[in-house]
């Protein structure tokens, strides 16, 4: 405890961000040194991997992840597993970079979530209005493991909170990346895609706040693992480039509810998974669509979601700089249609506000840890869309 008094006082600290996200493409560590806190905050990313998961992992993963029913033993397993395994990944890191953990002031593990269960989503009698998410990956086997403190389970707060637990994006992109001069949106192209709204304001945060927009890459990923084995994604988009955009299929495909609700609103791969684009296909007799102009159609819905959030948010036209960071800002068919989709806006990625694009969400959650111990809690946004002024993270101490 008198570690963490220390930790607190001190100018800047060394945290390394851990994210895996819903793509299950491996574990990004981000080694920041972060100077100050709130928004005096400075970051410095010192050193940067995504550990790529190999496919038992993502096998053990699956028998858990969006699934409504699992075996309670394997999921009790895979908590403490996944705890020592990203321990495991975090000091190979640490050796490749030659930095000692003794120099590692916390470990910021958002964990796996395995289920998102905000209330809109799930409709379960015994729980009418109960926001849930997990996250799994035990902390205490990681401060364990590699004797560095260690905070996670950063949603849980959110939700006690009044949240629905994501997107928390909008924290860290508040006090890192906005701007007085400039409105911005800092669109994140995961296996969910999400977006941060910034206004052109100082530190007046009431008009920020983040969204969820629908599927991001994780459709798209789904499709390519089913038709190809060796294949986790369409590199470059060349598969979706090729085809050509099924009109009935998109539209059924859109008619969800979900894209009408309410902002903010958080999803996942519960539901926007194969059980909904395979009801789609099959209400508008598409199930033989040649797999291009399958993905061509996933793409399409990807930028289609982004615009529909962005236009709900912002009006008809939105007009302002839009920064691209996650997995799918690689994909040229993807950032082609989001250019279709939202013409006046301005396209770049956060590599030209100085964020490396693959590290922004793993450089989130250090900033959160950051703030939990360093900072005061201020609140992002108002009503609904408000990231309330709490503390987020649970502290594991290695002994
Ligand atoms: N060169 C590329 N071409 C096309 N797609 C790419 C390329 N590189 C990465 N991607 C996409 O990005 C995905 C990984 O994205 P990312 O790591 O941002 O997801 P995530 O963090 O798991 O998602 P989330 O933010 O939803 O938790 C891959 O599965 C793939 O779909
Ligand atoms: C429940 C959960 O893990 N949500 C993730 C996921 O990945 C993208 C999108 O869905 C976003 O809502 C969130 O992550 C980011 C980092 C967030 O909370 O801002």
């Amino acid at each position: 405890m008198q570690r963490l008094a220390q930790l607190a006082q001190q100018p800047s600290r060394r945290i390394i961000g851990l994210m895996s996200g819903t793509s299950l493409d491996g574990l990004d560590v981000a080694l920041c040194h972060l100077h100050g806190h709130g928004l005096a905050t400075r970051l410095e990313l010192e050193h940067f991997a995504t550990v790529p998961y190999d496919e038992e992992t993502r096998r053990r993963i699956r028998q858990v992840f969006a699934r409504e029913q699992v075996s309670l033993e394997y999921l009790t397993l895979l908590h403490a597993w996944l705890g020592r395994f990203h321990a495991e990944l975090v000091l190979g890191c640490l050796r490749e970079w030659q930095v000692a953990p003794a120099e590692v002031d916390l470990l910021a593990s958002h964990g796996q979530t395995v289920y998102h269960a905000p209330a809109h989503q799930h409709q379960h009698p015994d729980f009418p209005g109960l926001n849930a998410t997990l996250q799994l990956g035990d902390a205490d086997h990681m401060a364990v493991g590699t004797g560095i403190i260690t905070l996670s389970d950063f949603r849980q707060k959110h939700i006690a909170a009044g949240g629905e637990g994501a997107p928390l994006a909008a924290y860290g992109d508040y006090l890192l990346l906005g701007s007085s001069t400039e409105e911005r949106l800092l669109l994140n192209l995961g296996g969910i895609a999400n977006f941060t709204y910034l206004p052109r304001t100082g530190p007046d945060a009431t008009a920020a706040f983040s969204t969820d927009t629908g599927p991001g890459n994780t459709l798209l990923d789904a499709v390519v693992r089913q038709h190809f084995f060796h294949l986790a994604y369409d590199e470059d988009g060349l598969l979706a480039a090729a085809g050509a955009v099924h009109a009935g299929l998109l539209a059924e495909l859109l008619a969800h509810p979900f894209f009408g609700a309410p902002l903010p609103r958080t999803t996942g791969p519960e539901l926007f998974g194969t059980v909904y684009l395979q009801a789609a296909q099959a209400h508008t007799g598409t199930t033989q669509l040649s797999v291009e102009d399958l993905l061509a159609t996933l793409v399409e819905l990807s930028a289609a979601g982004v615009a529909q959030a962005a236009r709900q948010a912002l009006g008809e036209q939105p007009a302002l700089a839009v920064y691209l960071s996650g997995g799918g800002a690689h994909n040229p068919a993807l950032r082609a249609a989001l250019q279709r989709h939202l013409p006046a806006c301005c396209f770049a990625t956060t590599a030209d506000l100085g964020v490396l694009p693959d590290a922004k969400e793993a450089i989130l959650f250090a900033l959160l840890a950051n703030e939990a111990v360093a900072g005061q809690p201020i609140s992002i946004g108002t009503g609904r869309q408000c990231v309330p002024a709490v503390r987020m993270g649970k502290i594991s101490l290695p002994d």
